[in-house]
């Protein structure tokens, strides 16, 4: 038995929180300076009443609808995202509800960044192949706009809310989901990290918290702090052993690799990964210009987009890494 993607869809706000937008707040930095290091143009960002079950909804209606999917078959709902409506009850659980998907299927969320597609790929692989599901429906939705504080310039250029939902199938599909690399280290929790509104540190994040750094930078214990060079570095050095590592485990060369599709970080780092692991340009995929990071919807996004260009085949090679921090990479075989 195989694990195979059959469907993908997915889901952008519709509220744009443009280059302009950011320059007439943040006049230091022009259109053209975040443009030039980010590569991205546009952001889309939740609405103050839509969270993630209804974006992720929203995807997975699509992917019923684009691909004419009886939602009665599916049997597993796994939900990615950091942003749950709810400490409790699980998201995946409300939205079997609004979906109408039948009660007896399985559901669940769990809590992974940028890494979490390629973790939610294996999870439902391992449900496919272990026989407990057939038909998984493989949902990713983030809403960091409600975590970044309006001071905060550089989060506010970088992340975009966004939602997919994937349908995943016992010998099915486009693409048969091979074989996998994955990592962890937990020394770099702080460098990516909401630290209030857990149970360690309860409550919503407020104002008189406050905290300017000798840069002028404002954050909040509320919101998200990112550590941009301690991420780059560390992205820098566990990318390209992810790569070699996905390569040996598919018995893969790089020139049997047709395209890449990483986490869409950044442009800025993702110029740095494609030539510290030399990778020709055409055979890198890059779609972040209208969306920006979606955290864990990147690599989906752009799997769409690649599949909509046409010109898929062969052996993709996809590779997500960041908040944990957490990576993990993977190959899909084009049918
Ligand atoms: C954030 C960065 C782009 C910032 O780049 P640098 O480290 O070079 O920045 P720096 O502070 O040294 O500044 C160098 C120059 O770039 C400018 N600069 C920095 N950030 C900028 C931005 N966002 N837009 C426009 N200009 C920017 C500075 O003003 C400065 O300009 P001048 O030279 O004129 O003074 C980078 O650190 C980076 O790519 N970090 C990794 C971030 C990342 O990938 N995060 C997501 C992964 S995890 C994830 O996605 C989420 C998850 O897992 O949940």
């Amino acid at each position: 038995m195989k694990a195979k993607i059959k469907a993908i869809a997915y889901y952008l706000p519709e509220t744009n929180l443009g280059n302009e937008e950011i320059n007439e707040l943040f006049p230091e930095w022009s259109v053209e300076k975040i443009s030039g290091k980010t590569g991205i143009y546009n952001r889309h960002i939740a609405e103050v009443d839509e969270f993630s079950s209804d974006m992720a909804i929203k995807a997975a209606e699509k992917l019923f609808s684009d691909y004419d999917i009886d939602r009665n078959t599916i049997d597993f709902i796994l939900l990615c995202t950091q942003s749950p409506d709810y400490i409790l009850p699980t998201t995946a659980c409300i939205i079997q509800n609004k979906l109408g998907i039948p009660t007896s299927c399985g559901a669940l969320d769990f809590n992974l960044g940028c890494s979490g597609y390629i973790y939610g790929l294996g999870l439902a692989k391992g449900l496919v192949l272990s026989g407990i599901a057939k038909n998984i429906l493989f949902l990713t939705a983030e809403t960091y706009s409600k975590f970044i504080h309006p001071k905060d310039k550089s989060n506010l250029t970088i992340f975009g809310d966004g939602a997919s939902a994937t349908l995943i199938c016992a010998d099915d599909g486009f693409a048969e989901i091979a074989e996998f690399n994955f990592g962890t280290d937990g020394k770099g929790a702080e460098n990516l990290i909401v630290k209030k509104g857990g149970i360690r540190f309860p409550g919503l994040s407020n104002e008189k918290d406050d905290i300017t750094d000798e840069f002028g930078n404002v954050n909040n214990p509320g919101k998200l702090y990112m550590n941009g060079g301690e991420i780059f570095g560390f992205t820098s050095g566990a990318v390209p052993k992810l790569v070699q590592n996905v390569l040996s485990g598919n018995s893969l060369q790089p020139s049997d690799i047709s395209m890449y599709i990483f986490h869409q970080a950044n442009k800025y780092m993702l110029n740095h990964l494609r030539k510290k692991i030399n990778i020709e340009e055409e055979k890198f995929f890059y779609f972040l210009k209208d969306c920006g990071n979606t955290v864990s919807s990147t690599i989906p996004i752009a799997l769409k987009e690649a599949i909509n260009s046409g010109d898929l085949s062969g052996n993709i090679l996809l590779a997500g890494f960041g908040v944990g921090y957490s990576w993990g990479g993977c190959v899909l075989k084009m049918q």
